[in-house]
């Protein structure tokens, strides 16, 4: 297994874009929050982090961005007594600290925050704010009257009688944030945090952590989405395979420059696209409807949608519209109650999902460690993963592990999975490199429709464009793809046609072309009146 030494020779603090940058090496004016110190940390064939050092003032929102696999999470999780580093100091306020676990770093007033949410759906808010953390002020009206007050406080708007179950993506966001402040953190770390969030949600994520500095509290907060990262943070560490770049202040970096010091070279410029819709339908779904097992309304209605060869189609929606239940119903995880799903010339409708995929529809899965990995699998047999019966993974009943090695060793390459081999496990992978790889193996299968829920999630900068390149080309040559997305501008630049779902009924038509990332939020949210609709059949009638 060869070593990935993350030790290549950063380059001179002033990056490659010859931007006037901070000395890495100069502390920021003011006291510090946290200081890390020359951190270290191997695991098995890789340096995760190298003689890393991060800075940063009290009161202020620092982002932490790089690459995928640079490094950004083992760091956090060593800020927040998760790992342990092999090398270097952490200084809190101050004062120097050994983690052994989370505990500690509560107990020194260091919080986290992380991308796969951690609540009881079935208990209350003030429930699972206070599990765990009896000791400090109940579980009765004391405890109600400490969520309300940090709820005021921050207006974060959380209400403690809820059920879980009800709430949405941005408010179980901000009961995770509370429940860390509930426990006295005056650091709080973030972990991707706007990842999941449609942009008004981000805009009020944004407007509490403003609160929160404005209280004299310290923000980290590891992002991809670097227009966002300059329009909230003060400082940005930018970190390149497990080593600190640099520190800059937000208002003198451009995203292109932030990216390019990201990467270590300079980033070609987007090239605008030829459409590449054809009349040749490749996907239709007709009147899909299905019924709430539980006998509420129902989670598709009447669903018809059409995708061409060479057409990417985009859905827009709040998480829970019916986004999960459309894609399930597709690969046949869930049966319509009525209407038809036809691919070509097969009716799919009640085909079961391995013969689904087996006849050339790939699938991006929304969750990729319950639907799409087997974390503790290595690399090469999470390759032969819902292909089992194609080749490279067997021919005839006989399984070929020499044929999905190569072939797993070639979309590493192709795809730019950063790994020490294939024999790694894929839990072992960061994020954006599992889903490098996930989104190789369904491209690898030559689908005639690719099913792609959030395929860039957690994906950095580069190997978003990458993955978008990879999509276009495809496109090109015919494949058609339902793509959805809580990142606007990705709907936006991807998609020919897009759509919004709203508790499970699609819109009518956005042109992506002339769609305003606010247009799309306000029908996502219901909020498009018949005055202001902007679908195209809205315009045409306008128009009339
Ligand atoms: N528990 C682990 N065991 C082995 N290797 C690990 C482990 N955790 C992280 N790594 C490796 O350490 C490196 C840094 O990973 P890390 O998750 O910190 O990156 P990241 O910058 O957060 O990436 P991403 O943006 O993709 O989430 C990667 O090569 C990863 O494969």
């Amino acid at each position: 297994m060869c070593v990935i030494d993350t030790t290549d020779t950063p380059e001179a603090p002033t990056g490659v874009s010859g931007i006037a940058v901070a000395d890495v090496t100069a502390p920021p004016s003011g006291a510090l929050a946290v200081d890390l110190d020359g951190i270290t940390k191997r695991f098995p064939g890789v340096v995760a982090n190298k003689d890393l050092h991060l800075q940063v003032a009290r009161g202020t929102i620092h982002a932490i961005v790089g690459e995928n696999g640079a490094g950004k999470s083992t760091l956090m999780k060593i800020l927040y007594g998760v790992q342990k580093p092999d090398e270097g100091t952490i200084r809190i306020n101050g004062d120097e600290v050994s983690f052994s676990s989370p505990k500690d770093a509560i107990k020194a007033g260091v919080g986290m925050v992380f991308q796969h949410f951690m609540l009881a759906d079935n208990l209350t808010v003030l429930e699972n704010v206070v599990l765990g953390a009896e000791k400090l002020h109940g579980i009765g009206s004391k405890a109600r009257d400490e969520i309300k007050r940090i709820s005021d406080a921050y207006g974060l708007d959380v209400r403690p009688e809820m059920m879980v179950a009800d709430l949405g993506v941005g408010a179980r966001q901000r009961v995770e944030i509370l429940k860390v402040l509930y426990r006295g953190a005056k650091i709080l770390i973030l972990d991707e945090p706007t990842a999941v969030l449609v942009p008004q949600e981000v805009d009020e994520l944004f407007g509490n952590l403003k609160e929160m500095k404005s209280e004299g509290l310290t923000v980290l907060f590891i992002s991809h989405k670097l227009d966002e990262v300059r329009g909230v943070a003060d400082d940005i560490t930018v970190i390149r395979r497990g080593t600190t770049i640099d520190r800059v202040k937000s208002s003198s970096v451009t995203s292109k420059q932030l990216a390019e010091l990201m990467v270590g070279s300079q980033l070609p410029t987007p090239e605008t696209q030829e459409s590449t819709v054809t009349d040749r339908v490749v996907m239709q779904i007709t009147d899909v409807t299905l019924a709430d097992p539980a006998g509420g309304p129902a989670l598709l209605s009447d669903l018809d949608l059409t995708i061409h060869a060479g057409e990417v189609l985009g859905i827009a929606g709040v998480e829970g519209n019916g986004q999960a239940e459309l894609v399930e119903t597709i690969l046949g995880m869930r049966r319509a109650d009525a209407g038809t799903v036809v691919v070509e010339n097969d009716d799919i409708t009640a085909w079961p999902t391995r013969r689904i995929r087996e006849n050339g529809i790939g699938y991006i899965p929304e969750d990729r460690h319950r639907h799409a990995l087997l974390l503790g699998a290595p690399l090469w047999e999470n390759r032969m993963l819902g292909h089992q019966r194609q080749e490279p993974a067997s021919k005839g009943w006989r399984l070929t592990p020499k044929a999905a090695k190569d072939d797993t060793q070639r979309i590493v390459e192709a795809y730019d999975v950063r790994t020490p081999s294939i024999d790694v496990t894929a839990g072992s992978l960061s994020g954006g490199n599992q889903q490098k790889l996930i989104f190789g193996r369904e491209m690898s299968h030559a689908p005639r429709v690719l099913v792609a829920a959030h395929p860039t999630r957690g994906v950095d900068v580069g190997a978003q464009s990458a993955i978008w390149d990879h999509i276009k080309d495809a496109r090109r040559e015919g494949l058609a793809v339902l793509l959805i997305s809580a990142d606007l501008d990705e709907l936006i630049g991807l998609s020919d046609t897009i759509r919004v779902i709203l508790r499970g009924k699609l819109s009518g038509e956005f042109d992506p072309k002339t769609v305003t990332a606010e247009q799309l939020g306000a029908a996502m949210t219901g909020a498009n009146t018949p005055e202001n609709a902007t679908t195209v059949d809205a315009q045409e009638e306008a128009a009339r």
